[in-house]
Formats: structure tokens, sequence, C-alpha cells
């Protein structure tokens, strides 16, 4: 059925020596969509990769492949018998077979038909000319490319890679990941891919599961985290933020920014309200006027350049407030290098503003 999920983890809770390591975690993925698991080092992203391709046994929790249990309280598959992909960061390629006997490792069946998706796959990867090369003479990125070939071979309806990009350079990395992506949706692999790094996530998912302390913190569409951060460590994974603090009356904050509507929340309450460095706006002082407030916008404040940098494609620029003396940080999308002490107004995109109760 079209609707049924290829993989589901189903309240997937997992303990060593009585600590849970991963905790009540639960998602589906379907045919052709790629999974990412994200967050910081030793949240539990390993562990329950582990646990869907069989490797360690879950204390409670169930892993379905097409409907059908993978393990669940009475049965456990072995890995595999699981018809389950892996890539890890430290892939190995025999290194005693050459590329193409390293691709149909895992085939079974008439030479001719692992002969052609051999060579079907070294195509797709872009090595079509290096069936009969040894693994040492190839680069790190052709080699990762191989392994991603000899994992996809048998056709596994479930890929998982665990920070299988890592080991490359940037200059590789993109490419890889964007060729890797498209072979995956093409052969309608069902992916889930651990990472601890946003900017991977954001480019490969279809959805991201953010783990902390072994939970599934938020879970969505990447465009729907970054946008909608269930808090402030969640916003805070994704980009610099920025933080004013304020007490809430009548579902409003006032701050220097101006007012900040904060629904949902008592009178009475500390709040944090949160926004991105690229969603604050940068005007002159117009000899210590600044700009005039407007209903989107809200009301300016000025602050004094301490420091600007370019980074690449923006300019970071860190002002130090004169409400508070405080720092804040913006981004232009451009070369904009003011030189520190310039008096400047900032104001803040409120649509893109995150209100939070803080944390006692
Ligand atoms: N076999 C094991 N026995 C005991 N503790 C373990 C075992 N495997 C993992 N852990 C612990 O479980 C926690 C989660 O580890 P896990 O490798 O799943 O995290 P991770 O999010 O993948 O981190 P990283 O990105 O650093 O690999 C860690 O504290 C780790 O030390």
């Amino acid at each position: 059925m079209a609707d049924t999920p290829r993989l589901e983890v189903d309240h997937i809770t997992c303990r060593f020596d009585g600590r849970e390591v991963v905790r009540d975690v639960s998602f589906a993925v379907r045919p052709g969509e790629i999974l990412c698991l994200l967050g910081p080092s030793g949240c539990g992203k390993s562990t329950s990769l582990r646990v869907i391709a069989g490797i360690e046994r879950q204390s409670s929790g169930l892993v379905r492949a097409d409907g059908a249990p993978l393990s669940d309280a009475r049965m456990h598959l072995p890995p595999e018998a699981r018809g389950v992909g892996l890539i890890f960061q430290d892939f190995a390629l025999f290194p005693h077979l050459t590329v193409g006997q390293n691709v149909a490792f895992g085939l079974r069946g008439p030479r001719a038909a692992m002969a052609a998706r051999v060579a079907e796959l070294l195509e797709r990867v872009d090595l079509g000319g290096y069936a009969d090369k040894s693994p040492h003479m190839l680069s790190g990125g052709e080699q990762q490319r191989v392994a991603l070939a000899r994992a996809l071979a048998p056709r596994p309806r479930i890929m998982l890679m665990d920070e299988p990009f890592s080991g490359l350079d940037n200059r590789l990395r993109d490419g890889i990941r964007d060729e890797t992506l498209q072979l995956l949706k093409d052969e309608g692999t069902a992916v889930v891919l651990v990472t601890h790094e946003p900017e991977e996530a954001m480019r490969m998912a279809d959805q991201i599961a953010l783990m902390r302390d072994g939970k599934i913190v938020q879970k969505g569409a990447p465009y729907n985290i970054y946008n909608a951060p269930c808090d402030k460590a969640a916003a805070a994974f994704f980009s610099d933020i920025n933080v004013i603090l304020g007490t809430v009356q009548g579902a409003l904050v006032d701050t220097p920014f101006g007012q900040f509507l904060a629904p949902g929340h008592a009178d009475g309450t500390d709040v944090e309200i949160v926004f991105r460095p690229q969603h604050v706006k940068i005007d002159f002082d117009r000899g210590g006027r600044g700009p005039n407030p407007t209903p989107q916008d809200g009301t300016p404040a000025r602050g004094v350049v301490e420091r600007a940098r370019f980074m690449g494609h923006e300019s970071l620029v860190e002002f130090r407030m004169d409400f508070d003396g405080g720092i804040l940080k913006a981004t232009v999308p451009a070369v904009f290098l003011p030189k520190p002490g310039t008096p400047l107004w900032l104001t803040v995109r409120r649509d893109r503003c995150f209100v939070f109760a803080k944390k006692r």
C-alpha cells in the first residue's frame, strides 16, 4: 500500500547499564524519503540507527519495515536478514577486491545480471571506467562513492547512514551529497541519515528529527523546524541567535524594540524573545534620530558597532546596544564593514521572532 511507511520506529527506548540513552523515539519514513536524526554528540542518534540495523537491541518499542516487524518484545531479526543497507563514516572498502568486486559483494544471482547492476551503479556514481581499479588507487571522495554503490547494489529498501560525509573535504562534500540524494530518491530507498551538522540536515532531509538527551524534541520539514523552533535551544542549533528579555503584560511584551505579541503566555511570565542575526535590519544614524518606527519593524534601538567581519557570503556585525550594554548580532548579505564605534540603528523583523517562557 502506497501509504504504508517503509520504516516505522515505534516508541523505541534503549538502556545501557540502567541509563536510558534513547528515550521513546518514534518516526516513520516513506519510500524515497530522507529523515535526518540531528543533534549534538551523545544524544542517541547512532544508537537509534543501530537499533534499526539490528546491531543493538532496544529495551522496549518496535521496528517495522513495510508493516512487518523487524524487532519487538518477542523477536529480533539479525542485521543481515533485514534488507537494510548501512553506510558509516569509517566505511571500509575491501582492499583486496577491485572496485567492481566491492560493488558486487552483496549481490546474488546470475553473473550477467550482477555485472549489469554493478555497471549501472558505477555509472550512476560517475565511476564508469573504474571497475577494475583497486580501492587504494581512488581518492577519498571516489571511495565514498564506491561505498554508496556497494550499499545500494542489493536494492535495500532502507538505507542507514551515520555521518557518511564527514570524512570528505568541503569541496567534494556538496557534490557527493547532492549525487547521493538523487540516487537514493531515484531508487525509492527510505533513508535515515545521522548527522550533527544542521546544514547537512537542511540540505538532505525531507524530515528532520531533532534529538536531545535521547529524545526527539521536534520533528518536521527543515523549513518548519528552522522557522518555528520548539524552544531556544532548537533555534540556536541552526544559527547564532539574539535574545532579549521581557515580561508579559496583557499578552504583550514591552521591549526597546517596541511591543511583541506573546499569545499563550500568562501575565507576569518572564520571556525570552529570540531572533536570528539575519532578521535584524540595520539603518543609519541620521544625526542621532535614527529611522522612523514602522508597524512591521517596530521601534528602532541604537547600538554602536563593536566589530564587523566578512564571512564570504555575508557580513556579521556585532553591536553594543545602548539600552542594556549587551551585544546583538546582525548579518548582511553583502560586504558591509562599518568601523568599530559607528552608531547605527537596529530593528527586528517581528514576524521572525520567537517568544519562549524563560526557563528557571
Ligand atoms: N554499547 C554501549 N554501552 C554503553 N553506553 C553506550 C553504548 N553505546 C552508546 N552508549 C552511550 O549512549 C549515549 C548515546 O550515544 P550515541 O552514539 O547514540 O550518540 P550520538 O548522538 O550518535 O553521538 P555521536 O554523534 O558522538 O556519535 C552516549 O552517552 C554513549 O556513551
